[in-house]
């Protein structure tokens, strides 16, 4: 049994929080929601734990999380341990890990990946930093990750920084098999080839070469509104994407789909779009091609 402080209860932290809990481990949480906080605030928090300490961050990327461990790095001391789980860029990874190591506190990052699911089936662990901070980490990494074999629900990707990598790439993945799936919904339900479009996607979950959990989540989707009409296509992006596409560039690494995907996602937030009334504007101008007037 280990102890931990857990900062951010939300929809990941709070989930969290019970499968540690379900595996015997004590958990102090800490959340501006008073309603789901274990403790009054970060101090307190920091308070409840016995040292060595070790405190799992799980808030929004960006400034939130490096406030939080600008915040710890006054309250914890010499030998504890921050593990940053939330969907950080793996550049924030190094400044974070400095913060921490000018008051010799050790840093973990760690890519997690399951969603809202991960309560119940575990979540998929990528983790960045020293070896022997890993090894500490490990009875809560064991307990968050899916049963089975450790290496199929876990890996040591590198030293910091590389846990946040590989879940950038995991992301920038998830756009691209995403984008793939919901193309092909839209051709099928275009062409009116097929009667029942939900029914041939569902049919695809058992031996298909395209079967996966993202295409159980699109049958489940289905399931509840078949057309999907009750939703906007409206798609936000949290980062992971662009990151990936970064990269791409900084390694001359082609990444199509990904790019492709994350730009459809840009394209789903214009209800019209200057670029195509350009496009229309110049098939105008040459060919004196209909256009069709604003109303
Ligand atoms: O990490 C995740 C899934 O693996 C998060 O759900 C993330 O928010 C998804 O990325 P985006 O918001 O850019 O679609």
């Amino acid at each position: 049994m280990v102890q931990l402080g857990l900062v951010g209860l939300g929809k990941m932290g709070f989930n969290m929080r019970e499968r540690l809990r379900a595996a015997g481990h004590e958990v102090v949480g800490y959340d501006r929601n008073e309603a789901v906080s274990d403790s009054s605030s970060l101090a307190d928090m920091v308070s409840k734990l016995a040292a060595p300490r070790m405190v799992w961050i799980m808030v929004p990327a960006g400034g939130p999380t490096r406030d939080t461990v600008a915040e710890l790095a006054e309250l914890l001391s010499e030998g504890d341990l921050v593990i940053d789980g939330g969907n950080s860029k793996f550049t924030d990874d190094k400044i974070n890990s400095e913060v921490l190591a000018a008051k010799k506190i050790g840093y973990l990052d760690c890519g997690v990946s399951g969603g809202v699911w991960g309560k119940e089936n575990g979540y998929g662990l990528m983790v960045g930093g020293a070896k022997e901070d890993v090894e500490r980490a490990m009875p809560v990494f064991d307990a968050l990750r899916p049963e089975g074999p450790r290496e199929e629900g876990f890996s040591h990707a590198g030293s910091i920084g590389a846990g946040h990598y590989a879940k950038m790439i995991h992301n920038g993945i998830e756009y691209g098999i995403m984008q793939a799936y919901a193309e092909g919904f839209e051709l099928m339900e275009a062409a009116h080839v097929i009667e029942n479009v939900p029914a041939v996607i569902k049919g695809w979950q058992r031996g298909t070469v395209v079967r996966s959990w993202l295409l159980d989540l699109l049958v489940r989707a289905l399931d509840e509104d078949p057309d999907l009409d009750d939703l906007e296509g409206y798609v936000e992006d949290s980062g992971e994407g662009r990151w990936t596409l970064e990269e791409a560039i900084n390694n001359a690494v082609p990444a199509p789909v990904i790019s492709a995907a994350l730009f459809a996602r840009f394209s789903s937030r214009q209800k019209d779009s200057a670029a195509m009334r350009a496009v229309a504007a110049l098939r105008n101008q040459f060919g004196g091609h209909a256009v069709k007037k604003a109303e």
